[in-house]
């Protein structure tokens, strides 16, 4: 998908709103454990409730990969469900990935080719050519993590490298890197503060931005400081929407809650 399309979904919905599809299956109603696949049941669920609400979805790989091959078929039914019956919906895999270029290139294979999604998150540790592979793909985003929701963020990601910090760097140097206009960023809903440096680095890109909801970010001041003329942001909640309800009526809870989340977007959309 063109990052023009994003922004006109985004305009047409007013909203920005990303949803995590984290199933854990510990957490989802137990009347869904007697499906055939009770992962891929729960989402379909979930999208149906809420696709008029929202731009994009997230499956985080992990959720998916902990259940083995299973696990896989569903990750790859949900994909296939959403560019089949929502093919205006931005699809993100969040699964952190990034390797030596030869080995990079096979995960863009995989996430890009083999499933479908539009965009992967992978780490920038390794350096230009461990995320260039990813830039080669066509209307395919890579978004990188820059400044991430959690706590060990400060570990490195804060530290000074050459008198600024090291995720500054990141953002910096990663502009320089072939097709970078096919870049996005991580920044985490906890972070807001850092947005306003931030977007005098990169001040067009997308970020996603994870962390309302369960995490503790606000919705208002990302917007205040990481908003663009184009909107510029993916808001992602993720357990915050999906796990609303443990009863029947869950899916149906998951769209009152994305819908909260959207009425706040268009609100902030029209000032
Ligand atoms: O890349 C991510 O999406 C991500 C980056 C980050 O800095 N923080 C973060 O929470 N995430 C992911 O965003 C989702 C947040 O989930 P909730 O806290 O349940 O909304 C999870 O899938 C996390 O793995």
């Amino acid at each position: 998908m063109t990052t023009e399309s994003l922004v006109l979904e985004i305009k047409k919905k007013q909203s920005f709103l990303c949803i995590g599809l984290d199933v854990d299956l510990d957490k989802i109603p137990k009347h869904l454990l007697q499906e055939e696949d009770p992962i891929f049941a729960f989402n379909k669920a979930i999208i149906d409730a809420t696709h008029h609400l929202a731009v994009a979805y997230k499956p985080n790989t992990a959720f998916y990969e902990a259940y083995g091959i299973k696990g896989w078929m569903s990750l790859e039914k949900t994909i296939a469900y959403l560019n089949s019956n929502y093919p205006e919906i931005f699809t993100i895999a969040d699964a952190k990935r990034g390797d030596i270029g030869n080995t990079s290139k096979m995960y863009a294979k995989a996430f890009f080719e083999d499933l479908g999604f539009d965009s992967v998150t992978v780490a920038p540790y390794m350096g230009k050519d461990s995320v260039e592979p990813f830039l080669s793909f066509k209307d395919k985003h890579t978004i990188l993590l820059a400044l991430t929701s959690n706590q060990g963020a400060f570990d490195f990601q804060t530290k000074k490298v050459n008198g600024d910090a090291l995720y500054n760097e990141v953002l910096r140097t990663s502009k320089t890197w072939e097709n970078a206009k096919n870049l996005m960023y991580v920044i985490g809903a906890t972070k807001a503060e850092y947005l306003s440096k931030i977007r005098e680095i990169i001040p067009d890109s997308f970020l996603l931005v994870p962390g309302v909801g369960a995490q503790g970010g606000n919705l208002k001041d990302v917007c205040k400081y990481g908003m663009t003329k184009n909107v510029g942001l993916l808001i992602n909640s993720s357990r915050g929407i999906i796990y609303a309800s443990s009863e029947k009526d869950f899916a149906k809870a998951a769209a009152g809650k994305a819908k909260e989340l959207q009425s706040q977007m268009q609100q902030i959309l029209s000032k």
